[in-house]
């Protein structure tokens, strides 16, 4: 659905975003994950046409933003950061306005307000005025003007920023519900987010792409956690020993028995390797107290990326 090709912008001597490359599929729930200044709202503001890159190309299902760029923007919901919505105005007088500048036609109007109000459950708030609203409800206003003309792809800069927990928790139900019916892209620098809430994380940094991958790919490590009553110098040899292991690091200690991780050659599959090693350590005769796959968490990632990256 949407292909992004070496995307470059700059600000003066800063360059913000760096030969970004990538394609998001229909119905995906992509993260951008990055630190502050990363550049996430800058990509975000090309994808939407409303800044112009410096260099590279964006293609939304075939259309050059460049040359397409209503048409692509009509098929566009947007949340920006600070989405400025106007503190004097209802709820349902802002989205009816919202909807006149998305071009839904009057006599439409009525049922698309309706069905957004629903969709974002701000039901008994539609006749309240903006300026009253919790940071919560206000987001929900924002994501509901983004969705008013029924967009393919959503685009929302991060849609959970100075939300309380509940609120969160409500904001990344609904991000769910409407991923249904839209191809959704969302800016965090949270961690947690993307994790609850994406099937695949990019994550930028100092405006490159540092990383693209499926949350399983990134969560699932190439190791086995082992724990069983036998010491090192039984383990490591019987492990080592075992097809598929490629090399095997003992653990400081934790709950009952030793600790060891397995590393996988490459050649080695979880499914295979693990039953394996527990006829193994069967046959060993050991008691066998725990055996995982590591799942690494996206802290670790990051942490793994700096580095590299020396930094
Ligand atoms: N209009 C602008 N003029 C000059 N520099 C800018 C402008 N907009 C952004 N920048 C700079 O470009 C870099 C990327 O900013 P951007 O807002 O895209 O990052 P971000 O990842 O969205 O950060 P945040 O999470 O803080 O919003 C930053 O160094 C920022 O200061």
């Amino acid at each position: 659905m949407i292909q992004v090709e070496a995307l470059t912008r700059t600000y003066g001597d800063l360059t913000a975003v760096d030969q970004v490359s990538f394609e998001i599929g229909q119905g995906e729930i992509v993260g951008l994950l990055g630190h502050n200044g990363a550049g996430k709202t800058t990509i975000m503001k090309m994808l939407t046409g409303y800044l112009e890159p410096t260099s590279g190309s964006i293609e939304i299902d075939g259309l050059d933003i460049a040359t397409h760029r209503e048409v692509v923007q009509s098929y566009i919901g947007y949340l920006p950061e600070n989405d400025p919505l106007y503190p004097e105005m209802t709820v349902i007088d802002y989205l009816d306005y919202a909807a006149s500048l998305h071009g839904v036609p009057k006599g439409e109007r009525a049922e698309r307000i309706r069905e957004a109000i629903d969709s974002t459950e701000l039901s008994v708030k539609a006749t309240d005025t903006i300026g009253t609203l919790s940071r919560g409800y206000c987001q929900r206003v924002g994501v509901a003007q983004a969705i008013l003309h029924n967009p393919r792809l959503l685009i929302l800069d991060e849609p959970t920023n100075g939300l309380d927990p509940t609120q969160v928790q409500h904001m990344r139900d609904l991000i769910r519900a409407l991923s249904k019916r839209a191809t959704v892209i969302l800016s965090t620098h949270i961690l947690q987010e993307v994790q609850a809430i994406c099937d695949r994380v990019i994550i930028i940094r100092n405006g490159h792409k540092a990383l693209d991958a499926t949350m399983d790919e990134l969560q699932a490590g190439r190791r086995l956690l082992v724990a069983v009553d036998a010491g090192p110098e039984q383990a490591l040899d019987l492990f080592k020993s075992v097809d598929g292991i490629q090399s095997v690091e003992s653990l400081s200690a934790w709950g009952p028995g030793h600790r060891y991780a397995l590393a996988l050659d490459s050649q080695g599959q979880l499914a295979d390797t693990a039953p394996n090693v527990a006829k193994r350590i069967a046959t060993a005769g050991w008691k066998l107290y725990a055996l995982q796959p590591e799942r690494r968490d996206l802290e670790t990632i990051f942490g793994e990326i700096s580095a590299q990256e020396g930094r």
